[in-house]
């Protein structure tokens, strides 16, 4: 399931204050005001503008030496807060609580309305305390003035609005420009394309029928995507599309909230990203190639995808297993609970907290693998959202026409990081970019090397057929590269494993027009012993900001040329010697 980062940021903020709203009531008896306001003081000072203008918000948050508070609190905090600035800016003025409490300072004030006014639990500190009093006093004038903010942009609920608010950061950008009444262009800059919501149609449990008969009736079904992404988030409507690669798969306008819907909740759609659906749908697993192993399968997307796409084989009888590897236990749960929900869990036998890595292919059950699907930890570096940039929009203390003028003079750039997540488990969690160069290139070494390991593991299944390798990086390192490195490998040669060409691939996939890079294919190819302009071609790129509204994402699938006779016979004289778990292992 892949949430925006809106939503999983406002997830994490309700749960992190929750877990230590107990905790706090016990403590707060024997501390000081001060002390209980430290987490509103802390986050007020990030909220103000950064002098030095380095450092994400992630650096900043968890590099400070001098803060009091939990730093995952924090960061939350002004995450969620700066989202919703440029609404309660306008509310705050608009109610004037900053002529009436003086003590109050803008950004305080900001925060402080921010937790009275959209957090269950109201502002974190003692009910005495002065500052909590002075919000408080004006909680009836703040909610009809929020309420007139959400009326005049014909918004019909606080929850539609928040579900707006949460969309992915690239059209949150839009959203705020048009809840503060600026009008979007009509052509979106190059980059700026919204972001649609992704729907694939879980057809072990219903049908791409069934679902636009029932969960999105009343929806006007547009032959163009483009056209969908031209609208405003907040004015696309009903609007759905059926994509023309994937099968089963629907594009909706970014606000659409599908969260509260029957069909979301009992598992018969899953909210996956169309890049996402490449992997499982390139290697199109048959019940005639035996088994099936998703190496690195948490929270479990791909998963239920492969089970979807085996049980439409139809012979029910005979459907292979899906081996789902999973080491880190905390995510494995996560993809339990999606298999179950997606009702796959007759076909997938989840491996908690084993190493793909440690899997021995000559052994049962390992020796029947004929598919392998492969969607390693990577640098995240194609998510959606990781490099948008919010505007932090501070109330002013002026009364006339003061959004403008003070919106303009305090905006800032913040960038809204990924945060640890508490319930929510996303595909990847990104690096961060603002480290240095230097650093971010030992990082994406470490990672390519594991990513390789990986695939020249999967290579040595004896009867594996095809393979995919996927990432959810833009960075060639983590992507042709590793694919030419795997198709020079001893390995690679041995079993006689190679790309699987443009015009092998199942319909969508080849008709999908992005490919990969023969630049970067070439930085590694040796004397001319593979076609890099074919591996180039064969390999599939997705970009992020385009109108094709995706990730950015890379797919390339390998197949087995030798003989399944002649593999076993070669087998029998080589013992598998198993990798290391030495090596970097990210
Ligand atoms: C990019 S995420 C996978 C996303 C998943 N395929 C999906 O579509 O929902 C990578 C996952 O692989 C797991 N992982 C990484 N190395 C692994 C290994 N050697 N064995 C098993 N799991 C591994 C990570 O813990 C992480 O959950």
């Amino acid at each position: 399931m892949l949430v925006s980062y809106g939503e999983r940021l406002a997830l994490c903020y309700e749960v992190l204050m929750s877990v230590s709203a107990g905790d706090d009531k016990k403590r707060t008896v024997n501390m000081s005001h001060s002390e209980t306001m430290s987490l509103y003081y802390d986050a007020a000072t990030l909220l103000l503008p950064n002098p030095d203008q380095t450092g994400s918000l992630t650096s900043r948050v968890f590099n400070a030496k001098d803060l009091k508070s939990n730093p995952k609190q924090i960061f939350a905090l002004v995450s969620e807060a700066s989202k919703w600035s440029p609404v309660l800016s306008e509310i705050i003025e608009k109610s004037q609580l900053l002529q009436f409490e003086r003590k109050l300072s803008p950004n305080i004030a900001l925060l402080l309305v921010h937790d009275l006014l959209l957090t269950k639990r109201g502002v974190s500190a003692p009910s005495s305390h002065p500052l909590r009093l002075a919000v408080e006093r004006h909680k009836a004038r703040l909610n009809a003035e929020l309420t007139k903010a959400r009326l005049s942009k014909g918004i019909a609920s606080i929850e539609a609005m928040r579900a707006q608010i949460n969309t992915q950061d690239r059209e949150g950008q839009e959203i705020y420009r048009s809840i503060v009444g600026t009008k979007l262009d009509n052509q979106p800059r190059l980059g700026h394309w919204s972001h649609p919501r992704w729907v694939r149609v879980n057809t072990i449990k219903s049908d791409l029928d069934e679902q636009l008969r029932t969960t999105f009736a009343g929806y006007k079904t547009i032959e163009s995507l483009e056209e969908m992404l031209r609208y405003s988030p907040s004015s696309a409507g009903k609007l759905i599309h059926i994509d023309k690669h994937v099968p089963n798969l629907l594009a909706l306008p970014p606000a659409t909230n599908l969260s509260k819907t029957p069909a979301y909740l009992n598992g018969q759609i899953i909210l996956q990203d169309k890049a996402s659906c490449f992997p499982a749908y390139l290697l199109s697993p048959e019940v005639e190639d035996g088994d099936c192993l998703d190496a690195c399968a948490a929270p479990g997307n791909k998963t239920t995808h492969l089970s979807a796409i085996l049980h439409d084989e139809g012979r029910a009888a005979a459907t292979p297993k899906i081996y789902a590897f999973e080491r880190d236990k905390g995510r494995a749960s996560t993809l339990l609970t999606l298999v179950q929900k997606a009702a796959a869990q007759d076909h997938v036998i989840a491996k908690v907290g084993l190493n793909f890595l440690n899997s021995d292919p000559t052994k049962t059950p390992w020796d029947g693998v004929g598919t392998l699907l492969l969607d390693p930890s990577c640098s995240g570096s194609g998510i959606v959202g990781r490099d948008a940039t919010l505007d932090v929009v501070l109330p002013s203390k002026k009364t006339s026409n003061p959004l403008k003028l003070q919106s303009k003079k305090r905006k800032r750039k913040l960038t809204p990081e990924t945060t640890p997540t508490v319930n929510d488990v996303p595909e990847e969690i990104p690096i961060d970019e603002d480290k240095p160069s230097d650093q971010l290139s030992a990082r994406l070494t470490a990672l390519s090397t594991f990513q390789l390991k990986l695939l020249l593991h999967a290579f040595h299944f004896p009867k594996a057929r095809r393979i995919t390798y996927s990432t959810c990086s833009i960075y060639a390192e983590e992507n042709e590269h590793v694919v030419m490195k795997a198709l020079g490998s001893t390995i690679a040669y041995e079993r006689g494993w190679r790309i699987l060409r443009r015009e092998e691939q199942v319909t969508g996939m080849k008709g999908w027009k992005i490919r990969g890079k023969v630049d970067a294919c070439m930085d590694i190819a040796k004397d001319g012993e593979i076609s890099t302009a074919e591996v180039a071609e064969a390999c599939i790129r997705c970009e992020k900001g385009t109108k094709e509204g995706t990730q950015g994402f890379f797919v390339a699938a390998f197949a087995s040329q030798v003989n399944k006779s002649i593999r076993t016979e070669h087998l029998i004289d080589q013992e598998w010697e198993g990798f290391s778990d030495s090596g970097i292992d990210p």
